[in-house]
């Protein structure tokens, strides 16, 4: 990476102002996943080993510039403290006065939670002054807020112009891995691109067609595909002004030699419910009135072959309604296979996908779960991200 990290600096005695991104689940006042904060622990602990007065800043969920009470950082902050064992103080706001008195009281090693930065308005504006508010704060600004990258926002981007910044471990990793995925792969290279839309990833499927050697279309999105080939979908999910779009990737992909890989069958049914009517049928044979929302038996077998000869699969994006056992399936079969890939280093592009393989029990046979949705997939696009541009060159 060209960007500085935690590596390169010493932090002893520094008030470093560490962005993570601690927005996690929550339900009734409590942490319902605390993979992010599990994820940003290298860096924490590192900052306290090296003695840096530790100031850590996040936003929770997307309050629009108020205070939202259910939104505070609270019950994070709660379950940092036991996951690093010692104690981590809160504040109530994120700078200001109190905040200053509080962070002249700290020691070498302290931790301090700041209040989610979106109760301010000034955050999302990426506004000019509350970056300065900010970095009066500290001496050193880490970014780790991987999955939050993508924004530009005051404790992203805007305060890394004032005092001397780097990237945190988890951001390092991040990078790492999705740049040599993207541009030093091991092959075969397969991705895999499902959900819901074909309007959310035409950036990222034009951009993979460039590179991989595989490319597997599921879920919501193989519909504009399947009638892009001249079928009809019935009641599936269908973007009518995308099915030239969909014909051009596929041409795209033979012009690049790219394995283009789509359902052959697929699990209709006559209600979006767990308990509605199924039948497998042939993608030339979805009938009117019933709606595509899983993969069929054969296109798992076929997609689960391509897994198994790739030395590297990047996936982002479920086969189907996983969130309903009964359209699990497709989704369950690309999580197995993977996980039976022992050879395979795989990569999950974060957001759904990452929520899948968590939900099916075998998070812990992927290489690597990406802890950035939308971040990972504007990465997979080619895009930059803001949150590592703004941090010093090495
Ligand atoms: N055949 C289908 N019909 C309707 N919805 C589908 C179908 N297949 C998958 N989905 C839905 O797609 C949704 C996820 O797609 P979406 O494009 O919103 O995000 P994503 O691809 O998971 O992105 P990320 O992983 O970055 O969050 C899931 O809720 C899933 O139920
Ligand atoms: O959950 C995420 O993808 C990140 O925390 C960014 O959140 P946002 O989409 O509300 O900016």
């Amino acid at each position: 990476m060209n960007k500085k990290t935690l590596r390169d600096i010493d932090v002893k005695g520094k008030r470093v102002f560490c962005r993570v991104d601690f927005n996690v689940p929550m339900k009734d006042g409590k942490v319902t996943d605390e993979t992010r904060i599990r994820a940003a622990l290298p860096t924490i602990q590192h900052l306290v080993e090296q003695g840096a007065k530790v100031i850590l800043a996040s936003h929770l969920g997307r309050p629009k510039g108020e205070v939202v009470e259910e939104l505070r950082l609270t019950a994070v902050a709660e379950r940092l403290q036991a996951l690093l064992g010692k104690d981590v103080a809160k504040a109530d706001e994120a700078f200001g006065e109190n905040v200053q008195k509080t962070i002249d009281s700290m020691n070498e090693g302290d931790v301090l939670v700041l209040e989610n930065v979106r109760f301010y308005p000034g955050e999302e504006k990426n506004d000019a002054e509350l970056a300065k508010a900010f970095a009066e704060l500290a001496d050193v600004y880490v970014n780790d807020a991987f999955g939050a990258a993508h924004r530009a926002h005051a404790s992203t981007e805007g305060i890394a112009h004032h005092i001397p910044a780097v990237a945190g471990f988890l951001m390092e990793k991040e990078l790492d891995v999705l740049s040599k995925a993207l541009s030093n792969p091991d092959r075969p290279f397969t991705a895999i691109v499902g959900g819901a839309k074909v309007k959310d990833k035409i950036d990222v499927i034009d951009n993979l067609l460039d590179k991989v050697d595989n490319l597997i279309i599921g879920g919501g999105l193989s519909y504009t595909f399947i009638k892009a080939l001249g079928h009809e979908v019935g009641k599936s999910l269908l973007e009518e002004d995308k099915i030239d779009l969909a014909k051009s990737f596929m041409e795209k992909a033979k012009k690049n030699g790219v394995n283009f890989y789509m359902p052959v069958d697929v699990v209709v049914a006559d209600d979006f419910s767990n308990d509605a009517n199924t039948q497998t049928v042939s993608i030339e044979n979805i009938p009117s009135d019933w709606e595509g929302l899983d993969a069929g038996p054969k296109t798992r077998e076929i997609y689960a072959d391509v897994i198994k000869n790739s030395k590297l699969v990047i996936w982002n994006g479920p086969m189907g309604v996983f969130e309903l056992d009964t359209f699990a399936n497709g989704t369950k079969a690309v999580a197995e296979a993977l996980a039976e890939a022992t050879d395979t280093y795989s990569v999950i592009g974060g957001g759904d996908s990452a929520a899948a393989v968590e939900k099916f029990g075998l998070a812990d046979k992927m290489s690597h779960i990406s802890t950035g949705g939308g971040a990972s997939l504007e990465f997979m696009e080619g895009k930059e991200l803001p949150g590592v541009v703004a941090l010093n060159d090495k």
